[in-house]
């Protein structure tokens, strides 16, 4: 039976590089695959990985059908046999919708990959609509860590520097990896704690380094 996976963690816990090893272990025994994505950070049609993989994909935009593009190339005599689909996040509700329809109509696997919550702790609709149909929801076992060593469950904003709790939600970009100079939009993986707190590292390190204040008399 074909099955609508999900798997999920937070950005930089290993998404995409899953996604191309899902992808390769397929395609080596033999079954033919598509890869989509949308918005990833090294342009368009592609999945990039931080581990350095990268593989050419075709880009979703709000417009596109994942049931007509299926149903088009298997009516043209095309094989698919499954569907690696990464910045899940970024589908929109409609379009995961399609996914469940190609796994249940046309016994096609949909391995999906995405971030759960935006900057602001708000479930993406994306994810939200897998968490709603998914037949299998899987949080990455690489565990991307909080500053303060504990396990890193949200993602924060900076902007130059500054954590954010407003904005457009869609800005590509990147873990920050060096805070001098700090970067313009830059993201950063937090415990709750610290999210509700906006205590980014730099803020967290400039705290640290403030004088103590003086003893009051
Ligand atoms: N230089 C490195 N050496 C080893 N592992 C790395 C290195 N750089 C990144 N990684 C691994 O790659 C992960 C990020 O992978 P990626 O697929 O880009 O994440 P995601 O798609 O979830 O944002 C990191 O959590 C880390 O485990
Ligand atoms: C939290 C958040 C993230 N994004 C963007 C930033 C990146 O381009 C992608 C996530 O990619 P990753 O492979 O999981 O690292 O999403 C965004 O647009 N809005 C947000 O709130």
């Amino acid at each position: 039976m074909a099955e609508l996976h999900f798997f999920t963690g937070t950005m930089d816990s290993g998404k995409s590089t899953l996604a191309l090893q899902t992808n390769h272990n397929h395609a080596a025994r033999g079954r033919v695959g598509r890869i989509f994505t949308t918005h990833d950070r090294a342009g368009a049609a592609v999945v990039s990985s931080r581990l350095g993989l990268t593989h050419e994909a075709l880009e979703v935009d709000g417009e596109f059908d994942f049931w007509a593009y299926v149903v088009d190339t298997l009516t043209r005599g095309g094989r698919i046999d499954y569907l690696v689909c990464d910045e899940a996040q970024f589908y929109t509700s409609e379009q995961i919708d399609q996914l469940a329809k190609v796994v249940d109509e046309l016994q096609i696997d949909v391995f999906a990959f995405g971030i759960l919550t935006d900057f602001r702790t708000l479930l993406f609709p994306g994810s939200a609509r897998l968490v709603e149909l998914a037949d299998r929801m899987n949080v990455l076992q690489v565990e991307a860590l909080c500053w303060c060593g504990k396990r890193a469950t949200h993602n924060a904003r900076t902007e130059n520097g500054a954590m954010v709790v407003e904005g457009e939600v869609i800005v590509v970009g990147d873990v920050d990896q060096v805070d001098e100079p700090p970067a313009d939009v830059a993201y950063e993986v937090l415990c709750r704690q610290h999210h509700r707190r906006r205590l980014t590292a730099a803020r967290a390190k400039a705290v640290s380094l403030a004088p103590e204040p003086l003893p009051f008399g």
